[in-house]
């Protein structure tokens, strides 16, 4: 078994920039993604996440610079054997014409021949996402007849049923409600409990603050702090890399909050 803190990912000045852009989308990103951590990557819209979340896939490749992923060059990969390491649920999709449990179903693939029937290992794990992620209940559904918020969550169970010892997720809490939201950050917190290395993007500051192992924050392609939430989460660098005045306050599990200045409902907020 590999040491927690053994790298999953070394990047090392990566840079890349979209076919036919004129500028980078990305820029002098060195970074390492340890196992057995949840990292977070944050950072404002068209900051760079969604691509930086492609080249850990493999799915791009860095015009300059190395992506490792243990130890070995993403091109190096297969993948077929990516798809048994690294579970993956993407910002966005086109939606499979398939019922729920069939596109769930799908996340074994990688784990079955081809034309192999699902064992009962299978079923189990298909039956499991399904339960984590709260759409039992519509199994025999078309997908595309579900709302946003339990799409979403089909995206997800089709990655928990890869059963990974990775996970990427692309801002898996988009359409979510309150309940579905804090589930899916509670599930999360369970995988990295088990274990499992967990990169996720969000632009929920504070949940991401409260769970995650460290923060990645990017702007403009580039990253401009590593760390804690707490290293990485002050008010100056906040309020400079969002261009929006925030304050920060603490919860009570030690995690700072971002709060927008003036929206502050607690101590220093009320009169
Ligand atoms: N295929 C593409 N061709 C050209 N430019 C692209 C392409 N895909 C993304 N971009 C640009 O690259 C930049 C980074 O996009 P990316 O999707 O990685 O940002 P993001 O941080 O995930 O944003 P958001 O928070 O809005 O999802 C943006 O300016 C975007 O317009």
């Amino acid at each position: 078994m590999r040491a927690a803190s053994a790298p999953e990912w070394v990047l090392t000045d990566v840079h890349f920039r979209h076919h036919g852009a004129t500028q980078p989308t990305l820029r002098d990103i060195t970074l390492t993604i340890d196992s057995g951590l949840l990292t977070v990557i944050i950072g404002p819209n068209g900051a760079g996440k969604s691509t930086l979340m492609q080249l850990l896939l493999g799915v791009e490749r860095p015009g300059q610079g190395q992506v490792r992923f243990r130890g070995e060059e993403m091109r190096a990969w297969p993948r077929q054997r990516l798809a048994r390491e690294i579970g993956v649920v993407p910002q966005g999709e086109v939606e499979p014409l398939f019922t729920v449990r069939d596109t769930v179903a799908m996340g074994r693939y990688a784990h079955l021949g081809a034309w192999q029937r699902e064992r009962e290992e299978d079923v189990q794990a298909i039956d499991r996402a399904m339960q984590q992620c709260d759409v039992q209940q519509f199994a025999t559904r078309w997908v595309p007849t579900l709302s946003g918020g339990e799409r979403q969550r089909v995206r997800v169970a089709r990655a928990l049923a890869q059963e990974t010892r990775v996970i990427v997720l692309d801002e898996p809490t988009t359409y979510l409600d309150i309940r579905h939201e804090m589930a899916m950050f509670e599930q999360v917190r369970r995988l990295r409990e088990d274990g499992v290395t967990v990169v996720l993007v969000t632009h929920n500051l504070n949940l991401a603050a409260r769970y995650a192992d460290r923060m990645v924050l990017l702007r403009d392609g580039a990253i401009v702090a590593t760390g804690t939430a707490a290293e990485v989460l002050t008010a100056e660098r906040v309020a400079e890399v969002y261009e929006w005045p925030v304050d920060i306050e603490w919860h009570r599990d030690g995690a700072p909050q971002v709060v927008p200045q003036g929206a502050s409902a607690s101590l220093g907020g009320a009169a």
